[in-house]
């Protein structure tokens, strides 16, 4: 069996740079691995983008923006075609996945969004609980510039009082999830890679020695 490690903060944590560096360490390594992401480059992840994420004419659905249930269920939509034609496959050939958001994400954000955290977390039962979940956490003052531009500013205060909610959302899980890690994401990018080390080492590959 492989090793699941996912990366989870709020937008602009620093998740993609990241990932990308510790896929680097593991195939310097020689273990194989799959990098991948939430949501997908699938059609299910296409449509995520054009309906939810975008806030483009194709997520308003009879004047409306589409709820926030149905918003739930494309995500968890585009993770089940994500675990089964994926995650599972790669892991159970031996190799490591590293997942730049995943099931973690719903629950910060869609509970930011005003669900029900059991439902959540109901609804996301299929999808196995990964190895060890890296929680990139950073103020959102500091996440907001290095995203810089991405939003348009009538957006700017909402944007803003979301992410402190995903932000605090993501330290409860913490709690509750013990795969679950925080790391200061405030740290120049070579400091936090080998903070991230350091707990892949301590955390998987010395318990499995
Ligand atoms: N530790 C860091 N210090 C300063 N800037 C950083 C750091 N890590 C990443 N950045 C920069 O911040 C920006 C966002 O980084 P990145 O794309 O890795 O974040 P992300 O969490 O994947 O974002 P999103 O969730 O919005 O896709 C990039 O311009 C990146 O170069
Ligand atoms: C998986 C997942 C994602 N989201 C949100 C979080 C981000 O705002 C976007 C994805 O953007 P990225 O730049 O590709 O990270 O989608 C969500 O609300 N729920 C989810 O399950």
């Amino acid at each position: 069996m492989g090793m699941f490690i996912v990366l989870e903060g709020i937008d602009g944590a620093g998740k993609s740079t990241q990932a990308k560096m510790l896929a680097k360490w593991f195939e310097n390594k020689g273990y194989e691995v799959v990098l991948t992401k939430e949501p997908t480059d699938t059609a299910f992840g296409k449509l995520i983008r054009r309906l939810v994420l975008t806030g483009g004419k194709e997520g308003i659905i009879d004047g409306a923006r589409i709820s926030k249930e149905a918003e739930a269920l494309l995500f968890a939509a585009d993770r089940a075609e994500h675990v089964k034609k994926l995650i599972e496959p790669s892991l159970k050939a031996g190799k490591v996945v590293i997942s730049d958001r995943y099931f973690y994400s719903s629950l910060a954000y869609q509970w930011a969004r005003g669900l029900d955290l059991e439902w959540l977390i109901n609804l996301n039962a299929f999808a196995p609980r990964a190895d060890l979940v890296i929680l990139l956490d950073l103020p959102v003052k500091e996440s907001i510039k290095r995203i810089n531009g991405r939003s348009i500013r009538s957006e700017f205060d909402k944007i803003v009082e979301l992410q402190k909610k995903v932000r605090e959302n993501y330290l409860k899980l913490a709690e509750k999830f013990e795969e679950i890690r925080i790391i200061n994401a405030l740290a120049p990018v070579e400091d936090i890679h080998n903070d991230i080390v350091a707990l892949v080492e301590h955390e998987l590959l010395e318990k499995r020695e």
